[in-house]
């Protein structure tokens, strides 16, 4: 399976006349996690939420700035935004899953997509359920509604459901947030396995969290990156002080 990156160049959101994201450039590696880290309300939402111009659904948000994925510019006004959201999954804090059977969670998206043939689709969900390490749990239910899973199964069937439509990049907003500390480990463990296959980015609060799962770390404050560099380095020799800052919990 081929694996693909996503760079951004100097990429700006407003909500109205005010700016939430200001000129963030960031590569983002294939088969490497990235965190995005900062205080409250630093915007590191709205940024990951312009990577698959969810932000678009949202009136009076501007999103300037280029979005490169395979040698195509994302945040273009040419771009089918349908076709998008197939290459660019989103994993969000609360598991939505949606009121319909395990089963079909996962083939609705490719069915979408145009995978017809019933075979096929049984092969998909079986496939997507083992990489989110939840066939097990499932394989005798799949015909049982979503919603009968616990807080840590629906997070994992939504990242099932997010990687049956053979996604290039998974995008995360702190996506282990309101679950056990049980079910946080499994996500993490899940996080570790899919980097082999994807370039994904997570939106943490948990610096424990973003040191274990992550390869790279932006420290984003007031809308801008003030820092981006290796997990390790982010976390044991910052360059900036505002970063040692954040990091030794001085603020946010
Ligand atoms: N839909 C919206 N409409 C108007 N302003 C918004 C909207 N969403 C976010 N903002 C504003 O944009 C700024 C950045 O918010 P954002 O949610 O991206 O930050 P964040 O770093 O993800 O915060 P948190 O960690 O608390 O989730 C904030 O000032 C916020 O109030």
């Amino acid at each position: 399976m081929q694996a693909f990156g996503m760079t951004v160049n100097d990429l700006s959101v407003a909500y109205g006349d005010r700016t939430a994201v200001k000129n963030v450039s960031l590569d983002f590696a294939p088969k490497q996690v990235t965190a995005l880290i900062g205080p409250s309300g630093c915007g590191k939402s709205t940024f990951l939420r312009s990577l698959n111009r969810m932000n678009d659904l949202i009136a009076g948000c501007t999103v300037t700035g280029e979005i490169w994925i395979r040698d195509q510019n994302i945040n273009s006004p040419e771009t089918d935004v349908v076709s998008l959201r197939q290459r660019i999954g989103m994993v969000w804090q609360r598991p939505n899953p949606f009121h319909k059977s395990i089963y079909e969670n996962i083939a609705f998206g490719p069915r979408y997509h145009g995978t017809k043939n019933k075979k096929q689709l049984d092969e998909i969900v079986e496939e997507s359920l083992r990489k989110a390490a939840l066939w097990d749990e499932t394989k005798d239910r799949l015909h049982n509604s979503a919603l009968a899973l616990s807080g840590g199964q629906q997070q994992r069937l939504c990242i099932a459901r997010s990687i049956a439509v053979k996604p290039d990049i998974i995008l995360m907003d702190e996506p282990a947030s309101a679950l056990d500390p049980v079910s946080t480990a499994k996500i993490e463990e899940l996080i570790a396995e899919l980097k082999q296959d994807y370039c994904i980015v997570i939106v943490t609060h948990n610096m424990h969290q973003a040191a274990r799962v992550s390869d790279k770390t932006a420290f984003f404050l007031s809308g801008e990156v003030v820092e981006y560099d290796l997990t390790p380095t982010i976390f044991t020799n910052p360059q900036r002080r505002e970063t040692n800052d954040y990091i030794t919990g001085r603020f946010g």
